[in-house]
């Protein structure tokens, strides 16, 4: 009797992923898996490779090598069930100039299903995780940098994702701050998310990661 082959417990693997643009190396050859409940870590110097990866798995970058699978299937950007699938803070969000960062958060619920009160639930819950909820009324344009970043991360969380994607989510964040970040991102790896961050952060990565790819220059 032959078994039936098991199915991929990994929600993210990339197998010898590299991207190479106009002759310049953007990322040596690059291999993980991530399961559900996971964080992985991305290291590595300046320039290493980290951001262009996260880019490739969120499905805005082809890798000119190897392959990378989200929930089984190659990212596809506008297919609506990966969309459902990933979320990612990639640099700062883009915001609306007339929407205050309440209303942003209940329109990203609203347009992954929630009804009006549930969305407003969901964007109060937010909130207060971040302790942002004094900025709720304010216009993205009226936040500190170390704000924005908590608002950029609170946006996203605010998407369904079975895979989320952070880029140096410590940016800018004092240390109080950092630790709410580190406890949000905990909660959602503990629900089953897998989890993707870049980090320069020890404190993130002794705190957060169960693994870590360390990238390296060419040689
Ligand atoms: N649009 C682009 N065109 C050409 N090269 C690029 C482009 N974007 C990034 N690079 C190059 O790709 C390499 C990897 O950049 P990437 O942003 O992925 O690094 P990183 O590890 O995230 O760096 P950092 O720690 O500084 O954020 C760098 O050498 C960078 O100069």
């Amino acid at each position: 009797m032959t078994s039936a082959p098991r199915p991929d417990s990994a929600l993210v693997r990339i197998e010898r992923v590299g991207v190479v643009h106009d002759g310049a190396v953007l990322l040596l050859e690059a291999s993980a898996a991530v399961a559900a409940g996971e964080v992985l870590a991305l290291t590595g110097a300046n320039g290493t490779g980290k951001t262009t990866l996260l880019r490739v798995i969120a499905g805005l970058q082809a890798p000119t090598a190897g392959t990378v699978a989200v929930l089984g299937a190659a990212p596809d950007e506008r297919d609506r069930a990966f969309r459902a699938a990933l979320a990612a803070l990639l640099g700062p969000p883009q915001t609306a100039r007339d929407l205050t960062v309440a209303e942003h958060l209940q329109f990203i619920a609203a347009t992954w299903g929630a009804g009006t009160a549930q969305a407003r639930q969901r964007a109060e819950e937010l909130l207060e995780e971040l302790a942002i909820a004094p900025l709720a009324h304010r216009y993205p344009h009226e936040l500190s940098s170390g704000q924005s970043q908590l608002v950029g991360l609170a946006l996203t969380l605010a998407r369904p994702a079975r895979v989320l994607l952070l880029d140096e989510p410590e940016q800018r964040l004092d240390p109080h701050r950092l630790g709410l970040v580190i406890e949000a991102v905990r909660a959602r790896a503990r629900a089953g998310t897998a989890v993707v961050l870049a980090t320069h952060s020890p404190r993130l990565l002794e705190e957060l990661a169960d693994s870590r790819l360390h990238l390296e220059d060419e040689a």
